[in-house]
């Protein structure tokens, strides 16, 4: 599903990740590490929001590098902390990446009402708790047909309730054969029957546990 080839990302002079040779097959990963490990690093690279040495290939043959539009068509991300321009409502917002992601229509409906955010789904961004933007974040993250969903840090802020629905929307597209990458610093809910394969980044570099 996804190979990293000869990837090196470096801040400065610090190098923050090298991974030469890796391959990870189609699936739901837990990224573990301590905290400056680099786990935001690799999932910001594989969405392709920084700038790395190498290339990471998905699906046998859509390199980041050589058809990035392609590739960002089928991988999305939601950041741990996610920041959003403040002036621009939840739905605009969900617009916006619908129709970068190719949605089909109407497919953000189904999100907003499960996460019960009808209520404010129309008001400015900047009006929103973190657990609202937490969750704006998650709802943009399954638009559109991706084949790999990055999540960093999804199971901080959000309350217990919408907590169990991100749980089913795991499942529901893990069947659908979308992969998934957490980073996550607790456990997974073992009540939550998600099948999850660990890696770790420790040393600068990828591994499976
Ligand atoms: N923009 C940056 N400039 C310089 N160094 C950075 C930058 N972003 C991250 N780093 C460094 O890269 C390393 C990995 O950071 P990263 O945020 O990926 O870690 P993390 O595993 O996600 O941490 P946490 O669990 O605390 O969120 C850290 O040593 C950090 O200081």
């Amino acid at each position: 599903m996804l190979h990293f080839v000869e990837f090196k990302k470096n801040y400065g002079n610090y190098p923050a990740l090298t991974i030469s040779d890796f391959n990870i097959d189609a699936g739901i990963y837990w990224i573990k590490g301590v905290n400056g490990s680099g786990k935001s690093t690799l999932l910001k690279s594989i969405a392709g929001i920084l700038a790395f040495d190498g290339d990471i290939v998905l699906d046998g043959d859509i390199s980041i590098k050589k058809e990035p539009v392609a590739y960002r068509r089928l991988v999305n991300f939601a950041e741990a902390e996610p920041l959003f321009p403040e002036f621009l409502t939840g739905m605009e917002m969900v617009k916006l990446f619908a129709s970068a992601k190719d949605a089909q229509v109407g497919q953000e409906q189904y999100f907003i009402e499960s996460m019960k955010m009808q209520s404010y789904i129309d008001r400015p961004v900047g009006t929103y708790s973190s657990g609202m933007l937490k969750k704006l974040s998650l709802v943009l993250a399954f638009l559109g047909n991706p084949m790999l969903i990055l999540l960093d840090e999804p199971l901080i802020t959000i309350d217990t309730e919408s907590l169990k629905i991100l749980y089913s929307w795991i499942r529901e597209y893990h069947n659908k054969s979308v992969s998934f990458m957490l980073s996550l610093h607790q456990d997974l809910d073992t009540d939550e029957r998600l099948e999850a394969v660990k890696l770790l980044v420790e040393g600068q570099t990828l591994s499976f546990c």
